[in-house]
């Protein structure tokens, strides 16, 4: 079974689902390599209405990247390498034709979160936490998802996050403006009544939507401020902060 899997309905629309459960859906390099040909493949499915991202299990959407794979004894320029194929998964993602939806089915944290800042729309479930938990561990966001987010929530609130990478609550990121909706299902169905508007507009409808949406972000500029955010974070990864961060977590287990 995939690290990641893509299943597209005939309601047209697809789910995206990070598929490691039992490592909380940590984005590993062998679900990068799936997620670049996925997305490759929605961009060619050109009669979807939307995309859901979401996560396996009940526990986690994404608990960030595996840092067995983004370890902490990576070199500046091996941490830019290792980072940057998820910064330009990311770029796919948020300037894909068809709105989309992050279904937060569990906590997030790091770049978990920095995948759903990369979607149209987070329905995130009750009572969860999420957090850019990077300033925590000497880095900062390292996918481009602390520039997405600045366009997602009030650029203050958002820098103050990015500063104090507190957890929050699903209800406390509904005020914020992060999360859009609150869903009680963790699992996704096409009857789900959530999705209805989604599913009862035209293909046409969501792509014109999608496209008068994107013309409100500069997108030259987008790609690359994600790019100086991913040499910025990876200038902080030979930082002593972030190798004993993680060497404090891989120790624990
Ligand atoms: C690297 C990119 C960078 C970026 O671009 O911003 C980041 O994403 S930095 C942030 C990286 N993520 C983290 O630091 C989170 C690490 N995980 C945790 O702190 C905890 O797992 C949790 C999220 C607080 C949940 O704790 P708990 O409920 O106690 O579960 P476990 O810790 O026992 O996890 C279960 C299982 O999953 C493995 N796991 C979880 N997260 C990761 C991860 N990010 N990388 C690798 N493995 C992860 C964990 O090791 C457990 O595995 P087993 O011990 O084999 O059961």
């Amino acid at each position: 079974m995939g690290d990641s899997l893509l299943k597209v309905y005939p309601e047209q629309f697809a789910v995206l689902t990070l598929n490691r459960p039992h490592k909380l859906n940590a984005v590993s390099k062998t679900m990068i390599h799936e997620l670049i040909e996925q997305i490759n493949e929605i961009e060619q499915t050109h009669e979807m209405k939307f995309l859901i991202v979401t996560g396996s299990g009940n526990k986690a959407f994404c608990s960030g990247g595996d840092l067995n794979d983004f370890h902490g004894d990576l070199e500046e320029e091996e941490a830019y390498q290792t980072l940057k194929p998820m910064q330009e998964i990311l770029y796919k993602i948020a300037t894909l034709p068809v709105p989309t939806i992050a279904w937060l089915n569990g906590l997030a944290r790091g770049g978990g979160l920095e995948i759903a800042s990369a979607c149209d729309f987070r329905f995130a479930v009750p009572e969860e936490n999420f957090g850019f938990i990077q300033g925590k561990l000497g880095i900062s966001t390292g996918w481009g998802g602390g520039t997405l987010l600045y366009r997602r929530i009030d650029t203050q609130l958002a820098f103050q996050w990015l500063i104090e990478a507190d957890l929050k609550k699903s209800d406390e990121l509904l005020k914020m403006g992060f999360v859009q909706k609150i869903v009680n299902d963790r699992s996704i169905s096409s009857d789900n009544k959530l999705l209805e508007p989604y599913l009862n507009r035209s293909a046409d409808q969501m792509r014109l939507w999608k496209s008068q949406r994107l013309k409100y972000i500069d997108l030259d500029q987008l790609k690359q401020q994600m790019d100086d955010e991913v040499r910025a974070c990876s200038r902080l990864w030979v930082s002593n902060e972030h190798k004993q961060a993680v060497q404090q977590f891989l120790s624990k287990k």
